[in-house]
């Protein structure tokens, strides 16, 4: 197994492994060299500094009745402004808690987490309160939590403009109507949410979060309740408000047609994101034809782990520790081979856990060897 750097593209990984090989410098560094390097580092930029969201080793622990979930374990992920992607994981990952995060419902642990500007950790209740009107524009998977019943689509959309203030009726009138034509809702105006179908439901619940312009969109299972159809016609809309308004938009979504038409999947596993695809359009040197090419990339985070899949750790019998090699374009991954760690691997890399991890805590992490350590490939 080899790993080679990121070409820009963007192919895809799952159990996580730690490497405990480093190759060896060539000389000691000296400690001048180390006084280089930090003061070339005190000049970089913030990590994230030109994302629009970034989260920086975002932690959430929940404590219910003394038992500690880690929801979120050092969760890093950047969101450029304008762009549209996807989150996805499995049932408990952690997708739903860093979008309560996002959305200024919830408060991380430790870590950090800024959007637009804001500090998510550090925000009083006021800033709070002005961040979840103006900053943000959720949409729920229910479309209970979306649309108030006795209102019509149209009074729907215009009750935040009504909330933050100053602008005269009219204008939020008009503002609101042509939100609903954006997303062709132009014939729901003045129906309840009883009166809509599922999926204007849901494209109404959009046009009510762009209400106030808001600099990111963010949308937990938008299309969970709908048929593919509708399903369609409800990313149609994100797209809309995307391509039309600029926004930045952010879709948890276990729906693989939504996952596949954006730009840019990140998957959450045991609290961290794990993994990203990446789809561009490629043309085709000699044909000229133009077709739509998906990587799948491992995440490195910035301490430097990186999460294997199980699928290549299970086949080459990786259970615990692996060898590294440094070569001049990538880095060779190879199983363990000293005695323990080969029986290890004859042992079939399970751990009973089914994460690969060895550590039989389900959290996919190779612990104990966060460091680097030795058995480098001689
Ligand atoms: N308020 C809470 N109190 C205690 N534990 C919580 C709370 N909210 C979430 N958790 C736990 O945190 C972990 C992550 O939950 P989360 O809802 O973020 O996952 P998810 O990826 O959104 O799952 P799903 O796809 O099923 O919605 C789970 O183990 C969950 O049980």
């Amino acid at each position: 197994m080899s790993t080679w750097p990121d070409d820009g593209a963007g192919e895809g990984l799952g159990a996580e492994a730690e490497a405990v090989a480093r190759p060896r410098p060539a000389t000691p560094t000296s400690l001048a060299e180390l006084e280089r390097r930090a003061a070339a580092r005190r000049g970089q930029p913030a990590y994230g500094h030109d994302a629009l969201i970034a989260c920086d080793r975002l932690v959430r622990v929940f404590s219910t009745d003394g038992v500690e979930v880690q929801a979120l374990q050092g969760l890093d992920l950047l969101v450029a402004e304008g762009e549209l992607m996807a989150l996805v994981g499995a049932s408990g990952s952690g997708k739903s808690t860093l979008m309560n995060i996002l959305a200024g419902l919830d408060i991380p642990t430790a870590g950090a987490a800024t959007v637009a500007g804001r500090d998510l950790l550090t925000m009083d209740a006021g800033a709070r309160l002005g961040y979840r009107r103006d900053v943000v524009g959720f949409v729920w998977q229910q479309t209970a939590r979306n649309l108030l019943p006795y209102l019509t689509a149209l009074q729907n959309v215009m009750l935040p403009m009504q909330l933050r203030g100053g602008r005269r009726r009219a204008a939020r009138t008009k503002a609101a109507g042509e939100l609903l034509s954006m997303l062709s809702l132009d014939h729901c105006r003045d129906r309840r949410p009883h009166q809509l179908s599922g999926g204007e439901q849901q494209r109404t619940a959009i046009a009510v979060a762009l209400a106030n312009t808001p600099s990111v969109l963010l949308a937990d299972e938008p299309t969970g309740e709908l048929d593919s159809h509708t399903a369609e016609q409800v990313f149609t809309a994100f797209r809309t408000a995307n391509e039309e308004l600029g926004t930045t938009i952010v879709i948890v979504t276990h729906d693989q047609t939504v996952a596949n038409e954006v730009r840019r999947t990140v998957a959450i596993r045991d609290g961290r994101t794990s993994s990203e695809v990446l789809r561009r359009t490629e043309r085709d040197a000699t044909t000229g034809q133009e077709s739509l090419v998906a990587r799948e990339y491992a995440m490195l985070d910035r301490a430097g782990r990186l999460q294997l899949p199980t699928e290549y750790t299970s086949s080459l019998g990786m259970a615990h520790r692996v060898l590294l090699e440094l070569e001049t374009d990538h880095i060779g991954v190879w199983p363990d081979d000293t005695a323990d760690g080969a029986a290890q691997g004859r042992g079939g890399g399970e751990d009973g856990d089914g994460d690969g991890d060895g550590d039989g805590d389900g959290d996919g992490s190779a612990n104990g060897d966060e460091a680097g350590g030795t058995g480098k490939r001689d």
